[in-house]
């Protein structure tokens, strides 16, 4: 049986239609088991950073595997769910994108938006998405560990490239 997901969904009030319409998708997708909502619902109008920590901690402690965000372009509930560590957020609106955000990049948190792209295709690389997992065997999982090194421990450790490093590579 294929991978059961559990899923949170948010957006702020520019990718409310969306997000309730892929809502709707995942919780008829068979290979959903759960799907929690962060909001906004309704008339709220938290602004799209809250809700996509909110999300994005879930997906940091395990609570959900990965996350869905909406908001008008993507882009600002990528950089805010990026803010939190170990989460690997995207925005991507084409479907190459959505399978290299998870295939070489293990990203568990995709961000799409509503003033960007229709609705059929948003829906259709949701549906997408939930077929693509990460290879941990891959050669792709050395670059995701190079990611999560500098997350622990910044630009400066010894043992990560330094600027001189990348220029003399780069010169070679
Ligand atoms: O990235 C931000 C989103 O597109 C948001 O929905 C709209 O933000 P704005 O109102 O600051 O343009």
């Amino acid at each position: 049986m294929s991978k059961q997901w559990k899923i949170v969904v948010g957006c702020d009030d520019a990718g409310l239609q969306y997000k309730e319409t892929i809502k709707a998708d995942l919780l008829k997708d068979p290979r959903v088991a759960e799907v929690r909502d962060v909001g906004v619902k309704g008339d709220e109008t938290t602004a799209y950073p809250h809700v996509a920590v909110a999300a994005a901690r879930m997906v940091a402690d395990g609570t959900v595997d990965r996350a869905l965000l909406i908001c008008g372009t993507g882009l600002g509930v990528a950089i805010a769910a990026n803010k939190v560590p170990g989460v690997r957020a995207v925005t991507a609106h084409d479907g190459f994108s959505v399978e290299r955000a998870v295939l070489s990049n293990d990203a568990q948190v995709l961000c799409m938006g509503q003033r960007v792209i229709g609705v059929e295709l948003a829906r259709r690389l949701a549906r997408e998405w939930l077929g693509y997992e990460f290879d941990t065997t891959s050669a792709s999982a050395a670059k995701v560990d190079a990611i999560r090194a500098y997350e622990a421990t910044g630009d400066g450790a010894p043992e990560l490239a330094t600027a001189d490093d990348l220029v003399r590579a780069a010169c070679d």
